[in-house]
């Protein structure tokens, strides 16, 4: 494999962690990973196999509620952006994305100050059991609490980032807790659901995630493929179901906080003739983090070889890479009110207008 093309993700043993002699072999895997690549496998990453398959269990029959049952938790109620949106609603690259998805979060209060502290506020699911139950006689399904299993996904998860930041730190030569300070509290967790379509329509066009500072994906339909990763020489590279394990990827902040050296790399799904679900978990960047914050390590990376990028890559929009905002939260509402517009047009009418202007 060179570092132009590769053609397979690869796929990193957490528990190499565990003991000194085997830590070094890992550590250096992850940095030829990090700086190669921008995607990986993690396995025995420590997340407990029964709150994946309680979140799993619950994917099929939540999809398949009937509208109405789905409009009481509509995203465009929400000012968070949390909840469903239905297919279509959500553009990517300028076309509408075929999937379905409930957005969750880490569970906090509304609070007041910038417009981007907005983002930070309440799911709307926890209305959905106890409506499920009043219309149980109506809707043949009936889900498990959705609540406390996504709570203990996002317990476990949020763990699992936390422990896979310190690995990153120590890969790329830093004190361990460096990359603490950037934190959000809140991470954010969607539910998605990609209905069978003709092959290679648009599931989620190509992107580099901008939710978040590293996403951990769960594949949750093994025999259906559709996730592809964009190589170094612009060709797509599958990212098949590994059972065990979790997708892992950079977002858009690590880019910079990195200064390129490890890059957001781009991907996509392409829907096919057969469902597929999948969770991406988006580990949080704290809102109010500067771009000059988020350069403090520049001196740092300059020793790095910069990441490397195809043509389509460095195409994919990335606002707070490009700077033309100044705190990372400012950039995530651009980025949400764009792909929601019937939120940015109900909840932020004026930001709303000067994003379009901008984009015309
Ligand atoms: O569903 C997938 O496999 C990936 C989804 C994704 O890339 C995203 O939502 O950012
Ligand atoms: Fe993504």
């Amino acid at each position: 494999m060179t570092t132009r093309d590769f053609t397979e993700i690869p796929v990193l043993d957490l528990s190499l962690a565990d003991d000194p002699a085997t830590l070094p072999e890992l550590l250096s895997c992850l940095k030829a990973a990090l700086t190669d690549v921008g995607f990986l496998y993690v396995s025995n990453h420590g997340v407990s196999a029964s709150v994946v398959a309680e979140l799993v269990r619950v994917l099929r029959p939540l999809f398949a509620l009937p509208p109405d049952a789905k409009a009481t938790i509509a995203l465009e109620n929400s000012p968070q952006f949390l909840g469903y949106s239905g297919a279509g609603t959500e553009t990517t690259a300028g076309n509408a994305d075929q999937r379905e998805q409930v957005e969750l979060a880490t569970e906090l209060d509304v609070v007041s100050g910038a417009p981007y502290d907005r983002l930070r506020g309440p799911n709307q699911v926890r209305d959905l059991p106890v409506m499920l139950i009043n219309a149980n006689e109506q809707w043949p399904c009936q889900l498990p609490e959705l609540r406390p299993i996504v709570e203990r996904y996002i317990e476990e998860l949020t763990k699992l980032g936390e422990r896979f930041l310190r690995l990153v730190a120590q890969a790329l030569s830093l004190p361990d807790d460096t990359f603490f300070s950037y934190l959000s509290d809140q991470h954010r967790l969607k539910l998605v659901h990609y209905p069978a379509s003709i092959s290679n329509a648009q599931g989620v066009g190509p992107h580099k995630d901008s939710s978040g500072w590293w996403t951990f994906l769960l594949q949750a339909s093994p025999e259906v493929k559709g996730l592809q990763v964009l190589n170094k020489a612009g060709a797509w590279i599958d990212v098949p179901e590994v059972p065990g394990t979790f997708v892992v990827n950079i977002g858009q902040a690590f880019e910079v906080v990195t200064h390129g050296v490890c890059k957001a790399t781009t991907h996509r799904v392409l829907s096919s003739e057969t469902e597929r679900f999948s969770v991406p978990f988006f580990q949080g960047v704290r809102r109010s983090l500067t771009k000059p914050e988020a350069l403090a390590l520049a001196a740092h990376f300059a020793e790095f070889r910069t990441g490397i990028e195809s043509d389509k890559g460095r195409s994919i929009d990335s606002p707070f890479l490009t700077g033309k905002y100044t705190t990372w939260g400012e950039a995530q509402l651009r980025t949400k009110i764009r792909s929601h517009r019937a939120n940015g047009r109900r909840f932020y009418p004026d930001l709303y207008d000067k994003y379009e202007k901008e984009s015309a």
